[in-house]
């Protein structure tokens, strides 16, 4: 092992995820920088370094110092004093400030910044308020290093120092100390691994009950991010030994325990039991308390005939409806609440207008809404009667993605009659609670989806649960309106949900382009967008969008933007780049919000574009708004020239492109392609092996999603 002290000079080269570094460190006044490459995050330019480690010599680069430990001192040498403030790190000080404060501070500035900053007035520029800025800027950013260091010695990137920082300030450590699973649960961005990575380093035994807490909530976590609201407890146990790699006797025991506490719910039901996470537990209680009572609250519609009443709708607007859509538009009259389901060009959005234009004849105060920005968009648009998302319509006023803050709630109701909801199929359990809690009693809710799409991206699946139940009335669109030969798309879209292969022999609108190899069909698509779509007059940014089954391979969402960023957006000098963890952005990028941020009003799926880059931080153009991104919060957001198809959902787009390979088999689902070429308008465009095509047409498996709420719907001896 050897050692090597300097200042660091520059920066090289970091990767996103800060756990690589290249940097150039001056040894001593007199000899030159030599390179060094460690597994860290880049350190300060300014800062002193002490590193153990190696020499190595590399082909290419040459001779390297290779650390494996690294240890930060406050710089001492004056220039290095004046490097360490000149590079940023402390707000409010730039290289000629830094240069200033040297000259007149010498090697006592850094005592004066942080101990007698009232001195800090004798330099020219600086006035009390911002001396006062300096100094608490230089005491966060000592906090910061040194958290970074403790974190470090834990064998956790300091990367996430800002984070953790941010959400416990001068406490950081003292937190992490006592219990670091609090991280887990109340650092939005650090998970279960990270934290237990602390506690094993700090020494924290295997079966310590913090432990054992922490990895049943984590395996809960998981659970639910597969799409389930419960668990059966052996399943439960199991995956948590697993996890912790403990007797599943004591974590069977830990659950009990929690149990007792009611820090999570459980449900015997068929001689099975369920645990639940607290608020996946109410949520789904009071989904089908609420649904129950609306059913049989909503306000009558006294003397109305009501087939007269769509009758007359349908001759004003010269229309005669199909069997089940009258039905459906009758029923909005009837019932307190209904689920009107159909497939592409069934006619929802008519009969959505038929419902408005009769439920308006009765004088009801109507609101329309949907789960996603972009669907709301449609949906005004069809009707001419403005929508909004759900989280609009709510009012949303932030908190965290565990809980949401809604200024409509049940205390505070929203005022109407009728509300209906389109994409229905995407409103999770939770988002169905925090929305229902709001309706008042007596208000009809009508909820418009197609349950043949996948389910909502977050837990349960309350639509089918809905319809499972045979609680609630229900109409059915089956017949297409569409003209035939008007569009393949959805012709073909009804062929794949009945399991046959879609037809691409003579249409333009739906194409499949057999290609061998996923490296080839990768570069295909690139090509499609950069030149064959772009040279046909597409916005390609905007009007095409790329989907994919999966993350990973060549086909995967992440490699595919990788290439469409390199080939849509190239690097260039005058463009400001950022990296983030994971992806580096560029000016212009093509981005999408990655969960529901309610400080900053931006949601899950949300599309955007980057409109400014500065050092450090960013700003998203979306529709309705612009948002500043700084570096900790990026792993928020994620390139979007390619998506997965669960993430485009309730979304449409003239031009659909999407790879289909064997090697993406495990995801090659029936209502995976369904629901990707349900989003193309004008076109859709296939692209790989006949093989994976019949695949994904043939397997109509989807997993069912443990929930009870159809249970409770009917009322089989569950609490609701
Ligand atoms: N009863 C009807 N008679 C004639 N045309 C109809 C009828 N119902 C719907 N259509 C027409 O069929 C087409 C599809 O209808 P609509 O847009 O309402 O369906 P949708 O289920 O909302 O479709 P998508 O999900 O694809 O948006 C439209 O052109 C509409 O005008």
């Amino acid at each position: 092992m050897e050692h090597l002290a300097g200042i660091v000079e520059n920066i090289v080269f970091q990767n996103a995820e800060g756990s690589f570094a290249v940097f150039k460190l001056k040894p001593g006044e007199d000899r030159s920088a030599v390179t060094v490459v460690a597994g860290m995050p880049a350190p300060l330019i300014g800062e002193q370094l002490e590193l153990s480690g190696e020499w190595v010599e590399h082909t290419k680069f040459g001779q390297q110092f290779k650390a494996t430990a690294c240890k930060r001192i406050a710089p001492t040498s004056i220039k290095g004093i004046e490097r360490f403030l000149a590079s940023g790190a402390i707000k409010g000080i730039g290289p000629a400030m830094a240069a200033r404060l040297v000259k007149h501070f010498g090697l006592e500035t850094l005592a004066v910044i942080e101990h007698k900053s009232h001195r800090l007035v004798e330099i020219e520029g600086i006035g009390s308020k911002k001396a006062q800025t300096i100094h608490e800027a230089y005491v966060e950013q000592a906090e910061i290093r040194e958290l970074m260091l403790f974190l470090e010695t834990n064998g956790v990137s300091g990367g996430y120092a800002g984070k953790i920082f941010a959400q416990y300030g001068s406490f950081a450590i003292a937190v992490l100390q006592e219990n670091p699973y609090r991280l887990a649960e109340e650092v939005t961005g650090i998970g279960f691994r990270t934290a237990d990575q602390i506690a094993m380093s700090l020494g924290l035994e295997r079966n310590h009950p913090d432990r054992l807490a922490a990895g049943v909530n984590f395996a809960l976590l998981q659970i639910a991010q597969a799409g389930h609201c419960c668990v059966p407890e052996e399943a439960l146990v199991e995956q948590t030994a697993k996890l912790l790699l403990t007797d599943r006797n004591e974590v069977a025991a830990r659950l009990k325990a929690l149990l007792k506490e009611e820090k999570l719910c459980v449900e015997d039901l068929h001689g099975m039991t369920l645990i639940y996470p607290r608020h996946l537990y109410y949520a789904e209680k009071n989904v089908a308390q609420r649904l129950l009572k609306l059913k049989d609250k909503a306000k009558l519609v006294p003397d109305c005939d009501f087939p007269a009443a769509v009758a007359g709708w349908e001759s004003a607007a010269q229309l005669v409806l199909g069997e089940s859509q009258r039905e459906a538009v009758i029923s909005a009259l009837a019932h307190g609440v209904l689920v009107l389901t159909g497939g592409p060009g069934t006619g929802k959005t008519t009969v959505v207008k038929g419902m408005l234009a009769v439920l308006e004849a009765q004088g009801f105060q109507i609101l329309l809404a949907a789960p996603t920005g972009r669907a709301a968009k449609r949906l005004t648009e069809a009707t001419g009667k403005e929508a909004v998302t759900v989280h609009r319509l709510l009012e949303s006023t932030g908190g965290g993605e565990s809980a949401p803050r809604f200024t409509r709630n049940e205390d505070e109701p929203l005022d109407a009659d009728v509300i209906i909801i389109d994409e229905a199929s995407m409103m999770d359990i939770s988002l169905m609670n925090y929305f229902l809690r709001a309706v008042p009693d007596g208000c009809r809710v009508i909820l418009v989806g197609d349950i043949d799409q996948l389910p909502a991206v977050g837990p349960g699946s309350v639509l089918k649960d809905i319809i499972r139940s045979l609680t609630i009335p229900l109409v059915r669109l089956t017949e297409v309106f569409r003209q035939a030969g008007e569009s393949m798309i959805v012709q073909n879209a009804h062929r794949i949900n009945r399991g046959m292969l879609p037809d691409y022999s003579a249409s333009a609108d739906f194409q499949f382009r057999e290609i061998g190899d996923s490296a080839a069909v990768s570069r295909a698509i690139v090509a499609l967008c950069r030149d064959g779509l772009a040279e046909e007059g597409f916005d390609v940014r905007r009007e095409v969008q790329v989907l994919s089954p999966m993350h990973r391979l060549d086909c995967g969402v992440e490699n595919l933007n990788k290439l469409l960023q390199e080939a849509l957006n190239p690097a260039s000098e005058d463009k400001p780049g950022l990296s983030g963890p994971g992806n580096s952005f560029r000016l212009g990028d093509k981005v999408m919000q990655m969960r529901n941020n309610y400080e900053k009003n931006v949601f899950n799926g949300d599309i955007g574009f980057i409109v400014e880059l500065e050092p450090g931080k960013l700003r998203v153009g979306y529709p309705d708004n612009a948002v500043w991104y700084e570096k900790n919060d990026l792993d928020e957001l994620h390139l979007a020239y390619a998506m997965s198809v669960h993430k485009s959902q309730g979304s449409e787009y003239p031009v659909i492109v999407m790879p289909l390979i064997p090697g993406h088999h495990v995801m090659l689902q029936r209502n995976l392609l369904y629901t990707a070429v349900t989003r193309a308008k004008e076109r859709v465009i296939l692209l790989g092996s006949k093989a994976a095509l019949h695949t994904a047409v043939a397997n109509d498996r989807t997993k069912r999603r443990y929930s009870l709420l159809a249970e409770r719907l009917r009322g089989e001896g569950l609490g609701c």
